[in-house]
């Protein structure tokens, strides 16, 4: 059975002050759901602030993107090295904005999710179709090639620690998600895609697929009720202590549903 992982992408958004106010919340808030997995990625600025109040509680910090060089001239990068040091267990790889906005490509995102496995860091790998993709039919194809350019050359061992996002690019930010439809389709695709890839059953069952765009406590229970759903990639409801205890709620009971099916 796998765990659910409820993950927080703050993005660029939270001061030290609000950062506090927010993560002292929701520690209060989700410590009575102990059965799902919680990761908190905010900014690298206050990572150590975070930090600082998550120790003996269930969650677990992340960063949202790394460089792929251990060390050396790269003004404005941080390593894998130093993203461990500060005390992250996971690192978002690959998210569409980081594709969009500064043209990561997924030789890049390769370099990336191979350093972080290295350094012992969980990569969360991010893969989604645009809406124009969408249209023309290029969904699977578009997935494909970024599932096997973004895991070329990683060998089993360090595969099996890796969870996957899947993130339509069209429903990020939008408040307009896919359809549980959209979502199962594609998830189960992507573990027949992760299944041939490593010519492993186990590790295709095993992997966490996990869904992002919009959201919200609202729609959580029928997505993450989806068979090859394993948790979300929340932006905009995890900046509100509310809305993103509950999502861990949602996700606490739909998992105790799974399991006795
Ligand atoms: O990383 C998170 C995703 O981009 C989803 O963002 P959203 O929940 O604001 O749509």
């Amino acid at each position: 059975m796998r765990k659910f992982l409820i993950a927080a992408n703050w993005k660029m958004n939270m001061y030290r002050q609000e950062a506090l106010e927010l993560i002292r919340g929701v520690i209060e808030q989700t410590k009575l759901f102990p059965s799902v997995d919680i990761m908190v990625a905010p900014p690298f600025t206050v990572l150590e602030t975070v930090n600082g109040e998550i120790q003996n509680t269930q969650i677990r910090l992340g960063a949202q993107d790394v460089f792929f060089e251990e060390s050396g001239a790269y003004t404005g990068e941080i390593s894998p090295g130093m993203i461990l040091d500060a005390g992250c267990t996971y690192v978002i790889i690959g998210h569409s904005e980081r594709r969009q906005y500064f043209h990561e490509t997924d030789e890049i995102i390769n370099k990336k999710v191979t350093a972080a496995l290295k350094n012992h860091l969980i990569p969360i790998l991010c893969v989604g179709e645009t809406w124009e993709e969408r249209k023309q039919g290029r969904t699977f194809l578009v997935l494909n090639q970024q599932i096997l350019f973004g895991l070329q050359g990683i060998d089993n061992e360090k595969l099996s620690s890796i969870i996957v996002a899947y993130e339509p690019v069209w429903a990020i930010g939008t408040g307009k998600s896919a359809t549980k439809e959209q979502i199962q389709e594609v998830h189960a695709y992507l573990r027949g895609v992760i299944k041939e890839f490593t010519s492993s059953n186990e590790m295709a069952f095993n992997i966490r697929i996990l869904y992002g765009g919009s959201m919200n406590p609202k729609n959580a229970q029928e997505i993450l009720s989806q068979k090859d759903v394993d948790g979300g990639l929340i932006g905009g409801a995890s900046l509100n202590i509310d809305s993103f205890s509950s999502l861990v709620q949602i996700a606490e009971n739909v998992q105790k549903e799974k399991k006795q099916e």
